[in-house]
């Protein structure tokens, strides 16, 4: 291992058990920081519920350092924004924030357009399709951004189980991490190696630096921030924190294959300028008659950097945005 990424581990790498929350709340309110957790979500009838009401029990209602839990709803067709409002979240329909830049499918769009609609000077990302989701997870997040001012952007690692028809299985979650992001991190941004989960959807970052860069359309947005969070900001500011298991609903082979093809359009255009844009992948279904080639669009778009969107600083002034 090259010795700056062995250097940056020892020092950049915390777990969640290192942080009390009641300190951090001592913290969180000598430095008047404010804190919005984001939930993106599609269709997550299921599980987002559970995650709002234990955050809002635990930290809003308990130790409060949480100041608003906002669910981003990408499109579901099933109960998610009811069942997200019920449990305490504030609810914002993904094309109801600024529609004037138009539509983009995706997670990345969710995630864009929450810097506009919540508020804290951090944010915290959460998946929602999260099993089991335990709010240290939070805490641990929060940690470091509240301990150490060098510090802007964090990263959550943990242990992937995956579902099986075989029971649960205690790895091999991340296939898109261990197939695509991790190799093509250390071919391309090797100093960025030593992120154990890459493309965590649990995350957490200071504002003044995530409205600086640029959000990538639906899944390469994990892979365009850490790459583009390391290059405004340097790596030192760039943290990871242990939290655990975790454990989530898993797609199939096939979707993650279109998964790792946004993520390499969103390589590819940091690398040698080409990729944000049309692109597609061909995958093939074997059916009743014959082998079906199904081309499916991987391309992926960028939106700017929230911090030059007109009306932002004046959403931000004035609190929240409708
Ligand atoms: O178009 C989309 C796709 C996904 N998501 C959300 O983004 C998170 C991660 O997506 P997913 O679970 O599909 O990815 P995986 O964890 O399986 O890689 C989940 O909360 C999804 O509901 C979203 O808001 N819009
Ligand atoms: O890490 C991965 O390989 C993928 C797929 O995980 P699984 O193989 O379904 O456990 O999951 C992550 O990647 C997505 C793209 O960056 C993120 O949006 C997801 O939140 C994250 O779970």
């Amino acid at each position: 291992m090259r010795t700056d990424v062995a250097h940056w581990l020892h020092h950049r790498t915390f777990r969640a058990s290192d942080y009390d929350p009641h300190r951090l709340l001592e913290q969180k309110r000598c430095q008047g920081s404010t804190v919005s957790v984001v939930l993106p979500a599609l269709d997550e009838e299921r599980t987002v519920g559970a995650i709002v009401a234990a955050l809002r029990r635990d930290l809003v209602d308990g130790v409060p350092l949480v100041d608003e839990v906002v669910v981003v709803d990408s499109g579901s067709t099933d109960r998610t924004a009811g069942v997200a409002g019920a449990a305490g979240a504030r609810v914002v329909h993904v094309d109801d924030v600024l529609p004037e830049h138009g539509h983009v499918p995706g997670k990345g769009e969710a995630l864009w357009k929450s810097l506009y609609v919540t508020s804290g000077d951090l944010l915290v990302f959460l998946d929602s399709d999260l099993v089991g989701f335990d709010p240290t997870f939070v805490v641990g997040l929060l940690g470091p951004l509240l301990t150490d001012p060098a510090i802007g952007y964090v990263k959550g690692l943990y242990d992937r189980p995956v579902d099986t028809h075989d029971g649960l299985v205690p790895t091999g979650g991340g296939r898109v991490t261990e197939l695509t992001a991790r190799p093509l991190l250390n071919a391309l941004w090797p100093h960025l190696s030593g992120f154990v989960q890459p493309l965590s959807g649990e995350y957490a970052g200071r504002r003044e630096l995530l409205e600086q860069v640029p959000f990538v359309s639906h899944y390469g947005v994990e892979l365009g921030l850490l790459v583009d969070l390391a290059d405004l900001a340097g790596i030192d500011a760039l943290a990871q924190v242990d939290l655990g298991t975790r454990r989530h609903s898993h797609q199939s082979d096939a979707a993650l294959g279109r998964m790792a093809g946004q993520v390499l359009q969103t390589a590819l255009a940091r690398c040698w300028g080409i990729g944000v844009g049309e692109d597609t992948l061909v995958q093939y279904v074997r059916t009743e008659a014959e082998i079906e080639a199904v081309t499916w669009e991987v391309g992926v778009r960028e939106r700017p950097p929230m911090r030059s969107v007109p009306g932002y600083r004046g959403a931000r002034a004035r609190g929240r945005v409708r």
